[in-house]
């Protein structure tokens, strides 16, 4: 539902209200969240990279923005750092904060997250701050096998690539990750991957999903 409301970002965008009357944390203005998920090494990096480049998203990673959180020495760095050791996944409240800051100092109105939502709780929590419901969910599959081979060949000093957390990272995903991709299935809005093939061929298919967000403008 469209409103002529101002927002305090631009007076002249408009803005849109929840189903429930409420306006999401950008004053309403009207943005598109898309979420892409998938396991431990399943590509979602890589590919949200050629995303940003082709169809102009901002790319939002939640590992990332806890990572940089436990760099700059905040308070919750101690217990964010152990977390992420353990394959765990970090309370809502603390992830969905640093993605609703990263989304306010973004200009853009099209956006790619993450890693997000890892469990109900992340999902419900993003639902009830930042009241943004994505257009659709980019679900990356690829075999526990093929993605072990990826992990350990990663080699960028993460803390949690190695064989004992990437085990428990698996079985995370399994309990509290592949549940919200079935509750959003159950809407309609998974659009699921091979992502067991190289990365210019799967590429190729995430290209004929964001066909319609046009290219990166000049
Ligand atoms: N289709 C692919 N085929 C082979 N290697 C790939 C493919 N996609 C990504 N990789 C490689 O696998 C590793 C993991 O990729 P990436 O970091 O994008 O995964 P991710 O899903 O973001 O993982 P995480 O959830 O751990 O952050 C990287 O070294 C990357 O270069
Ligand atoms: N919503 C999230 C996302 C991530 N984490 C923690 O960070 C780790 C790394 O995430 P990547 O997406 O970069 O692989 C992950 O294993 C979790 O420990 C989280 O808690 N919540
Ligand atoms: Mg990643």
């Amino acid at each position: 539902m469209l409103a002529a409301m101002s927002t305090a970002m631009d007076a002249s965008v408009p803005v849109a209200e929840q189903e429930d009357g409420t306006v999401n944390i950008l004053g309403g203005k009207k943005v598109a969240v898309v979420f892409v998920l998938g396991g431990p090494g399943s590509g979602k990096g890589t590919q949200c990279s050629n995303i940003v480049e082709h169809f102009g998203f901002t790319h939002l990673s939640a590992g990332e923005l806890l990572r940089s959180e436990i760099k700059s020495g905040s308070e919750n760095g101690t217990m964010i750092d152990s977390i992420i050791k353990e394959g765990k996944i970090v309370p809502s409240e603390i992830t969905v904060k640093l993605l609703q800051e990263a989304m306010i100092k973004s200009e853009n109105d099209k956006f790619l997250i993450d890693g997000f939502p890892r469990n109900q709780e992340n999902r419900l929590s993003f639902e009830n701050v930042i009241k943004i419901s994505p257009e659709f969910v980019l679900f990356f599959d690829c075999s526990e096998e093929e993605l072990v081979r990826r992990l350990l060949g990663r080699n960028q000093g993460r803390a949690d690539d190695n064989i004992e957390t990437i085990r428990k990272r698996f079985r995370i995903f399994e309990e509290s990750s592949l549940p919200v991709v079935q509750y959003y299935d159950s809407k309609g809005k998974v659009k699921k991957i091979n992502a067991a093939k190289p990365i210019p061929e799967v590429f190729e298919d995430v290209k004929t999903i964001f066909q319609s967000y046009g290219p990166k403008a000049a």
